[in-house]
């Protein structure tokens, strides 16, 4: 895919609608990324403002920023040669995270104690600079490979990817040089990845990148072939390849598939390579050569200087870019191929580049008549990307997916911190600190993941509106006290002192779990009764009112999505109902999804209420706490009943 965004320190328009895990969403910092290291700072200056630059028109600069990035945030150590196309990281993220999304419809995660603390962050940063200079020291003298594992096994540490209870396999047609997609799913997604490519160069650079991070066995490499964009599958080496993954977990494929026809089955030793459901792969993934011409890419060039700088330089090979057709015929044919793969493959997916080719597609994928497909955007910088996909399996609705459209132009809740709020001093760390505790009153675990000196973004999912009924708690609590004192509690106990959020619904609902499935209308509680000095609460770009009207009709499959989910922040967000969905290209088969549903919610007893991402930020050296509303049967309204519970936590401060 042709790259025309940009990293800067301002984040462009696109980037609120970036996927909700993707961490740049907040740009990365050039300077700390100057700091580290020397190469990348190499193309960077400092303009008139004191602020780190890049030279975005060289594509080595653009080279040694992935590199870093790769390197800083996923510990991943890549060799990109110049005259081959750089993949824009956090684009690529994009694509990623929302095949997480759906691959969390079928797949179950493992459930793991791993804690990632603000502490931890930091410690890790430090870490890293000297791990750096390590490692080059270590490049230079052209060290042994037993020794570069090492180092990799201590990246690993701080890059926990999550697990699933059964390997989860895909397939990346078209790795390019990089072996981005490859590299970053198995380590940011904890999955086993296929890479195929027809250009001899790439496919060399993407093992070499491979190895180099000792990663053989959860990325496997091979050539792919210009007549079956499949045709792989058949391959002696990616047979063993899937083999070997399979190898712990070996299920004999059924005789009939679990949710679709029957399939042949292989009386080798081969056959052991399908899941439970008989499939070899748990997705494809494409980013297709995309232009017709060589001209083409000159035209893309011009366009891009008619949008104004900034002017990313050009990479990427003939081979990698250009096809005969276009992306549309290189799209077209995999959406035809995918038919004979449809009980091998459980969901093919490919990335568009244009919008005027997004309808096309879309025809493309009706015309093949999958049970279930989906569309999202990909947004980054100034950079827009379709992501396209189709399967014929039951057991991925994928327009269960929501799109990131639908997720991210909600707007999210703001909390300006007040400069007297008795903070030990006005830091975005202090602030995190103080809001931990008050988490941590209300029994919940805020997952952080990203932390720096301006910046903290963590995620939180609520099960129990445990912030709802705070004065009858306390009550409740003392009443117990004194009895476990011996002391009748007096009637004056019941008037508590303490001052209550005039936002609390809890004279308006019963328990949380009783308000999902039976809410009471128009319990709405006007926040304008109850201003206060302290904290402004409001919407990004405008003022709100609070109002708590309790929701209409949650949704249960919301909840529903997350019962099988891990701790882990990164678990199911995307889930959503049919009504909620993406836009699809093909009508989603509704059969049996509300039993499945109702079962879920039955099994655990306990529907997701309430997750959101808090971040707490430092803007003109004003303190910020921003809540992105994520899903949950609370909806906004449990945003909104958070954030009053933290502004009247400051009011007591
Ligand atoms: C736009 S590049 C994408 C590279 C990389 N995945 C990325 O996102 O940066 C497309 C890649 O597809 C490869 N390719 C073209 N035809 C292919 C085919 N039939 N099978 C596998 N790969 C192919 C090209 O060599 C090129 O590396």
């Amino acid at each position: 895919m042709g790259e025309s965004g940009s990293q800067s320190h301002t984040p462009p328009a696109l980037n609120k609608f970036m996927h909700p895990r993707n961490p740049y969403r907040t740009p990365p910092s050039f300077k700390l990324l100057a700091t580290l290291y020397p190469n990348f700072r190499h193309y960077c200056s400092y303009d008139v403002e004191g602020k780190v630059r890049l030279d975005f028109s060289q594509p080595r600069a653009l080279a040694e920023l992935a590199i870093a990035l790769m390197h800083k945030d996923f510990g991943l150590m890549v060799e990109l040669p110049s005259t081959h196309l750089v993949p824009t990281i956090p684009l690529r993220l994009n694509y990623l995270l929302w095949l997480q999304d759906i691959v969390g419809l079928w797949a179950h995660r493992v459930k793991t104690e791993a804690q990632f603390d603000l502490k931890e962050a930091l410690q890790l940063q430090q870490q890293q600079k000297q791990q750096y200079d390590q490692e080059q020291q270590q490049q230079k003298e052209n060290c042994a490979d037993s020794k570069k594992e090492g180092e990799i096994k201590k990246n690993d540490a701080s890059h926990k990817p999550p697990q699933y209870t059964s390997p989860v396999i895909g397939l990346d047609i078209g790795s390019g040089a990089s072996c981005v997609y490859g590299l970053l799913g198995a380590r940011q997604c904890g999955w086993h990845m296929l890479a195929t490519d027809t250009d001899a160069d790439s496919l060399a650079a993407a093992a070499a990148n491979v190895a180099s991070n000792n990663m053989q066995h959860s990325v496997h490499v091979t050539q792919g072939s210009s007549s079956s964009l499949f045709g792989a599958l058949e391959k002696a080496d990616v047979l063993q390849f899937l083999s070997k993954v399979r190898h712990s977990s070996i299920t004999v494929p059924a005789a009939t598939h679990a949710d679709d026809e029957p399939m042949e089955v292989d009386s080798d030793s081969n056959s052991y390579v399908c899941d439970s459901s008989g499939y070899l792969l748990d997705f494809s993934m494409c980013n297709p050569p995309f232009f017709s011409s060589e001209q083409d890419t000159d035209s893309c060039s011009k366009n891009k200087k008619q949008r104004g700088p900034p002017n990313n330089a050009y990479t990427g090979t003939v081979h990698e870019t250009v096809v005969d057709g276009g992306e549309l015929a290189f799209i077209a044919k995999m959406v035809e191929e995918s038919i004979a793969y449809k009980h091998k493959i459980r969901v093919f997916s490919t990335l568009v580049g244009t919008a005027a080719d997004v309808k096309k597609v879309k025809q493309l994928v009706a015309a093949a008549a999958p049970l279930h497909s989906t569309v999202t955007e990909f947004c980054q910088g100034r950079t827009m990307r379709w992501g396209v996909a189709w399967s014929w399996s039951t057991s991925a609705p994928l327009s269960r997916v929501l799109s990131k459209k639908q997720s991210s132009t909600v707007k999210p809740l703001i909390l300006a911190w007040p400069r007297a709020s008795c903070l030990p001093v006005y830091t975005v760390t202090a602030a995190w600190e103080a809001i931990t505790g008050w988490l941590v009153e209300l029994k919940l675990k805020p997952k952080v993941f990203k932390s720096s000196k301006y910046f903290v973004g963590a995620y939180l999912k609520a099960y129990k509106a445990t912030w709802q009924n705070q004065r009858q708690r306390r009550r409740e609590e003392k009443r117990k006290n004194a009895l476990t004192d011996g002391m009748d509690s007096s009637p004056s106990s019941n008037h508590t002192t303490e001052p209550e959020s005039c936002l609390s619904p809890s004279s308006h609902s019963s328990s949380p779990i009783l308000q999902a499935t039976s809410p009471s209308e128009g319990a709405v509680v006007n926040a304008g009764l109850c201003k206060r000095n302290l904290g402004t609460l409001y919407e990004e770009g405008e003022e709100t009112s609070l109002d708590m009207t309790v929701p209409k009709k949650p949704k249960l499959d919301d909840g529903s999505s997350d019962e099988d989910s891990s701790d882990d922040e990164e678990s199911n967000h995307g889930k959503r109902s049919q009504n909620t969905g993406g836009d699809e290209c093909h009508t989603e088969s509704t059969k049996g999804t509300s039993s499945e549903t109702s079962t879920k919610v039955k099994q655990t007893g306990k529907p997701c209420l309430l997750k959101v991402n808090i971040f707490v930020k430092l803007i003109n050296n004003q303190l910020i706490v921003e809540m992105h509303q994520l899903g949950g049967l609370l909806g906004r309204d449990g945003v909104n009943q958070i954030l009053t519970y933290f502004r009247n936590k400051l009011q007591k401060r």
